[in-house]
């Protein structure tokens, strides 16, 4: 199956202190690691609201929405069906995490997101490019919690904890500030 794959980098770090895509981790920039995890798909977008030298970035369309306005971004410029969607600071994320992911999305849902007791994991998820729509409505209208649109659409979880115990037990780890690297 084709998919794309989008990395959200237009935050403002303000916790992290400086442009954490760009923040070196073990000889690479963070975002590098997380591109080099969607090497498998069919394009690879940064999207972010200002330009990264050597990717292809595309801009939020609602910009002032934090994770939404890039989700909802990415949705837009994707040309596939199915989006690999994940932080700048996600460096853990692999291609085998993903290629695993992909084997659960099937016809009829809108999502694959790990989870853990209720709370899902929003940023390392595959999302279904017919969202968009809603994702521009809840904008419109401030909902910009992406908990609650994953609780309101059809999707397939996958437990947090087994797929740490698979892929790593910093899979989902995102660095907010340079201490939170391990
Ligand atoms: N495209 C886009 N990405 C965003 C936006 N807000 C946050 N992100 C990205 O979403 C991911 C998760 O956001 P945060 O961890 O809060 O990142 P941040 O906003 O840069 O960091 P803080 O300022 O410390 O909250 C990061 O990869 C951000 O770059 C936005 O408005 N647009």
């Amino acid at each position: 199956m084709r998919w794309s794959g989008a990395v959200l980098a237009g935050g403002v770090s303000s916790r992290f202190g400086q442009d954490k895509a760009l923040y070196i981790y073990k000889g690479r920039p963070l975002i590098a690691w997380v591109l080099d995890s969607m090497a498998g798909a069919s394009e690879r977008l940064v999207i972010a609201n200002r330009p990264y030298p050597g990717l292809e970035v595309y801009p939020d369309l609602w910009p002032g929405g934090n994770t939404l306005s890039g989700l909802h971004a990415a949705l837009a410029h994707a040309r596939e069906d199915w989006v690999a969607v994940a932080a700048c600071d996600q460096p853990f994320l692999s291609r085998d995490f993903w290629l695993f992911m992909l084997e659960h999305a099937r016809a009829g849902i809108q999502a694959v997101v790990a989870v853990s007791g209720d709370l899902y994991e929003p940023l390392g998820a595959l999302y279904h490019r017919s969202l968009e729509g809603e994702v521009l409505r809840r904008l419109e209208a401030g909902n910009l919690k992406i908990q609650a649109l994953l609780h309101d659409i059809p999707l397939i979880t996958l437990d947090k904890r087994a797929l740490e115990a698979r892929f790593g037990s910093y899979l989902f780890l995102n660095a907010n500030r340079p201490q939170d690297l391990p």
